[in-house]
C-alpha cells in the first residue's frame, strides 16, 4: 500500500528566513505520527504544506496519492485539520457550527451527518449551547468533530491537547487509536511526551530540520544512553556536581529524582556510585525515557544558523 504521506526536500522561506530545511517524511496509512520540538521548530509551516494550504518553495512528493505542489485542492478535500486555536465561531450554536463546517465541504445528507456528530460527542440537548461557552475539553471534542463531518482519510492535529485537563486528553487519545483502527491518518504535533509515547512513529524537529524520526523506542536507543537514577534528601542542589562528573551528557529532574545519563559503557556507573556513597544517596539503574532522549539529541546538536 502506498504511504498515506510521503514527500522529500520540502522547503520553506518567510522572508530570509529559512523555516524548513529539506523535510522528507514517509507516513503509511492508519498510522498515528508525532511531530515534536521547540516552539518556532516548523512543525505548523510542515502540516500546512503537507495539507495544500502552504505551498513549499521546493519539494516533491504526495500525500493521499496527490501531488503536494500541483493538487492540493484535492487533498485539502481529504484532510480533516485542526488548528492549534479554536477555530469555531463562538457565538454559534454548537449545531451551527457543525452545520456551517458541512456546508463548507458540501457534506452529502448534511442534517443526518450533524445529527450524527452531535450524537457521537454525546451532545444531543445542548446543540443550542453556543460554542464559546463550552469548556476548553468539550471545544477541543467540538472541533475533532468537525473535523471528522467530511470523512477525511488523513487528519492533522496542531498540538490538539493544549490547555486541556488529563482526563480530556486520555479520552481525546483514545478517540484518535479509534480512528487510526478504523483506516484514518493521524498527524499530531505535541509537547507532551505521554502523548507522543502513544503514536506509532514520532519525528522530532529542530531549526526546521528533522533531527529524528523512528518508534519512540527506537528514538530512545538510537541515543545510545544509559541511565541512573538518583535519589536522596535535597538531591537537587548536588545536579551541578552531578553534572561535571565525567562522561555525564545529561542530569534532567524527574520530581525528587535526578535522571543522570551517559554514553553506555563509559565508567559512569562506577563515578556515581563513589559520588552517591560520599553524599549519602542512592543510586540505581533506570531506562532512558524518551524526554532524555530527545534533551540529549538538543544538547548534541546546534542551528545551523547560529554556526
Ligand atoms: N506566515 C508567517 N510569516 C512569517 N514567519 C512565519 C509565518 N509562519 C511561521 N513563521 C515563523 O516560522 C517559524 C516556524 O514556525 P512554526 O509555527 O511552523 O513552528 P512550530 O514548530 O509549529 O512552533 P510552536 O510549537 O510554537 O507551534 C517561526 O519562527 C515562526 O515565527
Amino acid at each position: 500500500m502506498a504511504p498515506a504521506i510521503d514527500v522529500r526536500g520540502l522547503n520553506k522561506h518567510f522572508g530570509e528566513r529559512h523555516v524548513v530545511r529539506d523535510l522528507a517524511l514517509q507516513v503509511e496509512e492508519g498510522e498515528i505520527f508525532g511531530f515534536l520540538g521547540p516552539n518556532g521548530s516548523g512543525k505548523t509551516t510542515s502540516i500546512r504544506m503537507l495539507c495544500g494550504l502552504l505551498r513549499p518553495d521546493s519539494g516533491e512528493g504526495q500525500c493521499l496519492g496527490f501531488d503536494v505542489l500541483r493538487e492540493s485542492a484535492r487533498i485539502k478535500r481529504q484532510v480533516g485539520y485542526m488548528t492549534q486555536k479554536f477555530s469555531l465561531w463562538d457565538d454559534l450554536s454548537i449545531a451551527e457550527n457543525l452545520d456551517f463546517v458541512a456546508r463548507m465541504f458540501d457534506v452529502a445528507e448534511r442534517s443526518a451527518a450533524v445529527a450524527q456528530a452531535i450524537a457521537t460527542l454525546g451532545l444531543d440537548g445542548r446543540q443550542k449551547q453556543l460554542a464559546g461557552t463550552l469548556s476548553g475539553g468539550w471545544k477541543q471534542r467540538l472541533s475533532l468533530a468537525a473535523c471528522l463531518l467530511h470523512s477525511p482519510r488523513l487528519l492533522l492535529l496542531d498540538e490538539p491537547t493544549a490547555g486541556v485537563d488529563p482526563k480530556a486528553r486520555r479520552d481525546f487519545w483514545e478517540q484518535i487509536h479509534q480512528l487510526s483502527a478504523a483506516g484514518i491518518t493521524v498527524l499530531v504535533s505535541t509537547h507532551y511526551m505521554d502523548e507522543a509515547e502513544r503514536c506509532h512513529r514520532l519525528a522530532y524537529l529542530a531549526w526546521g530540520q528533522l533531527l529524528a524520526t523512528g518508534t519512540p523506542a527506537e528514538i530512545v536507543s538510537a541515543r545510545g544512553l544509559s541511565t541512573w537514577i538518583v535519589r536522596g534528601d535535597d538531591v537537587q542542589r548536588h545536579s551541578s556536581a552531578l553534572r561535571a562528573l565525567p562522561g555525564v551528557r545529561l542530569v534532567a529532574s524527574f520530581g525528587a529524582e535526578l535522571h543522570v545519563s551517559g554514553g553506555a559503557d563509559n565508567g559512569l556507573g562506577g563515578e556515581l556510585a563513589r559520588f552517591a556513597a560520599a553524599n549519602g544517596l542512592a543510586v540505581a539503574h533506570g531506562k532512558p525515557s524518551l524526554e532524555d532522549a530527545f534533551i540529549d539529541l538538543m544538547q548534541n546538536t546546534s542551528d545551523p544558523l547560529a554556526a
